[in-house]
């Protein structure tokens, strides 16, 4: 699918925001771990979602959905002992399911998306699976990966957190299952720490207990526990509506988004003060965002790293504010759907953005005037680049074409629904 996106001035109304991706996938994967059934209220309905979905369900997880719910009866610790599995481009998804790989004795994970998440690295996780005694085939740390495992073995553990923080997660997923005791120590720094918070926070939920240090960077968990089947309620989705609240900002806008928690764990929260410390006019409150955009944004300087997959839309406001903006701290975003940096950068200057690059920062020195457009974008297989450069075309003076704008379902299939809602001028061709 084509998206052309024409320049628009104004937007105006009301969205319900998308439910969480992470929470979703989060929640699954624990109903799966547990024995007895377990329910999802509101579940995210993306590519990644339901990879996770459809992944469980091969190893042995008995999922039922209506309108509003999944219910999931569990496997617990003993999943089938499936050939492969397909992740589609879901990096998390992957990640979580190559430790609970560990329990089948030979298991496949399948690349069906070469060029994207057949790409990106997961030597880090694989290092701690051989620790454990597990034995991993892969092509220098990249897809296909083949799992041999049967008993895992926990004791003392170390994982990386240099490139992601899914590492961890997916070991703080497995080892409360484990027979023995497991103590993690993070090496390196812990980047995308603070969603770790929400691993913990759904762990948690599932009555599993695990020590966890003050700054996140080792744990003790004890052995032989057992997930408790729950009702979970999948709150909204911060990183995708911040695309949503990006266009508000960089149009004449009267837009609400609902749904969005003050208290939520999800670091792409602080867009809403990323959004204010660069002058946009906004509120929130009882779950509602509400941004009143006048076009009129000043730079800043930000520490990317607290709202990892929202930095490309707040780049994307950044493109039209006043002075020259900042982002640090960003150097994992090399290594996600493609270079985030790099590959995000081509497309954005191709539109008429004027932004340099550093090994882990973007800079972008703003164009209040608007940028040209009139060009052709490469979504290089990654929502979060579709996204974010809609919201530069809705600014362009010429607009954009959007190619491959479908891989936008991967996180919200809706987003282009949402802004036609709101008024904006967007026009979609299948091919
Ligand atoms: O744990 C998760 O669900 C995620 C962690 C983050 O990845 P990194 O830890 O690789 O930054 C984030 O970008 C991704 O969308 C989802
Ligand atoms: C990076 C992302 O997802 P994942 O790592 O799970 O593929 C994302 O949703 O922006």
């Amino acid at each position: 699918m084509k998206a052309i996106v024409k320049p628009t001035n104004q937007l105006e109304g009301t969205i319900n925001a998308l439910s969480s991706k992470n929470y979703t996938t989060r929640y699954l994967l624990i109903g799966a771990l547990a024995e007895g059934t377990s329910t999802i209220y509101y579940p995210a309905h993306s590519e990644d979602s339901d990879a996770m979905r459809r992944c469980i369900r091969d190893l042995g997880a008995i999922v039922e959905e209506d309108d509003e719910k999944m219910t999931i009866q569990g496997f617990g610790s003993h999943p089938k002992h499936v050939k492969e599995l397909n992740v589609g481009n879901a990096g998390a998804v992957l990640r979580f399911l190559m430790s609970i790989a560990a329990f089948c004795p030979e298991l496949t994970f399948v690349n069906t998306y070469p060029n994207s998440l057949g790409k990106r690295p997961h030597d880090d996780l694989i290092v701690t699976l051989q620790q454990m005694g597990i034995e991993v085939e892969h092509q220098e740390g990249k897809l296909p990966i083949t799992i041999r495992g049967g008993k895992p073995r926990g004791g003392k553990l170390t994982v990386s957190g240099n490139i992601s923080s899914q590492f961890l997660s997916s070991l703080l997923f497995m080892t409360p299952l484990l027979e023995e005791d497991s103590e993690i120590e993070v090496l390196h720094d812990l980047k995308s720490k603070i969603i770790v918070g929400q691993t913990l926070e759904v762990i948690a939920q599932a009555g599993i207990h695990i020590e966890a240090s003050e700054d996140l960077m080792h744990y003790k968990i004890p052995g032989r526990q057992k997930y408790q089947p729950q009702k979970y309620v999948v709150q909204g989705d911060y990183p995708g509506s911040a695309a949503i609240l990006a266009a508000a900002a960089v149009t004449n806008s009267d837009v609400k988004v609902l749904r969005l928690e003050e208290t939520s764990k999800q670091g792409e929260k602080a867009v809403v003060d990323v959004l204010r410390d660069m002058g946009v006019n906004l509120t929130h409150e009882n779950g509602v965002v509400h941004v009143k955009g006048n076009q009129q944004l000043k730079a800043g300087e930000f520490d990317g790293d607290h709202f990892t997959d929202a930095v490309l839309a707040m780049v994307a406001a950044a493109v039209f504010a006043e002075g020259t903006s900042r982002f640090y701290n960003v150097e994992n975003l090399r290594y996600k759907e493609c270079d985030r940096i790099t590959d995000y950068l081509t497309e954005l200057r191709k539109a008429g953005a004027d932004v340099e690059e550093r090994q882990s920062e973007i800079i972008i020195h703003g164009r209040p005037q608007g940028v040209e457009g009139g060009v052709e974008i490469n979504a290089h297989y990654d929502h979060r680049v579709i996204m974010a450069l809609t919201v530069v075309g809705l600014r362009s003076k010429q607009g954009l074409v959007i190619n491959d704008a479908h891989h936008v379902a991967k996180s919200y299939p809706h987003y282009f629904e949402h802004l036609l809602s709101l008024g904006a001028q967007i026009e979609l061709v299948e091919e």
